[in-house]
């Protein structure tokens, strides 16, 4: 499987962000995005996940499902961590298991995945960034999809919780599952490549 853009361009607030970009990512394969505030990283990732529209250029999931969107056979973690505060933890999890059309059965393993099980029944309102951004974590790990974009993963996440995560994206990539993430310091992949993209600092 390959995550394949060519020629892309971005434009946003009638500037443009990026053009001209190519990349292919195989299974097994993760790609850093880097580069200063505003370079694109974001939206670059957005794009991809279907939230923003390409003003060019195609992107296509070689060897995924083609009764699907590449945007349904991916996860995308932003920086907002969409949650319902006055709903628990498994209440959370369990809309978005049920949103992205998993199974339920999937759910405890996934908590404890991100060692939220202690808390299961705590409404997501009063749950640190930390731990909001770990429940997000959450459904990665409780549905299974090919492609996982992350932006800023490891932000708000303790030395323990980034180990986790490191491990987390190392299994889906053992798994033969794709990864891009935006970044601003090491993720704990040895293997990934990078894509620098430019910009204003
Ligand atoms: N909705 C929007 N409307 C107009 N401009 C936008 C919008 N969203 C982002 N931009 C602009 O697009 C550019 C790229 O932003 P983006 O968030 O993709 O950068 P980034 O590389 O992820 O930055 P950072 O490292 O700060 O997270 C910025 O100049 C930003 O102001």
């Amino acid at each position: 499987m390959d995550l394949i853009g060519s020629d892309l361009a971005c434009v946003r607030g009638q500037r443009e962000i990026f053009a001209g970009l190519g990349f292919r990512v195989a299974g097994g394969e993760a790609l850093l995005l880097v580069g200063p505030n505003g370079a694109g990283k974001s939206s670059l990732l957005r794009l991809i996940a279907g939230l923003v529209r390409p003003a060019a250029g195609t992107l296509v999931l070689d060897g995924g499902d083609p009764e699907l969107s590449v945007p349904e056979q991916a996860h995308y973690l932003g920086h907002q961590d969409a949650l319902k505060p006055s709903l628990t933890v498994t209440e959370n999890l369990a809309f978005w298991i049920d949103y992205l059309g998993g199974d339920r059965g999937a759910l405890e393993a996934a908590l404890d995945a991100v060692a939220l099980e202690d808390i299961a029944d705590l409404p997501a309102g009063y749950l640190s960034a930390g731990q909001r951004r770990r429940l997000s974590i959450a459904r990665l790990v409780a549905v299974a999809r090919p492609v996982w974009l992350l932006d800023e993963p490891t932000s708000a996440l303790d030395v323990a919780s980034q180990a986790r995560l490191a491990g987390l994206m190392q299994a889906h990539l053992a798994g033969g599952g794709i990864l891009l993430a935006a970044t601003h310091g090491p993720l704990g992949l040895d293997t990934a490549r990078e894509l620098r993209l430019g910009g204003m600092a």
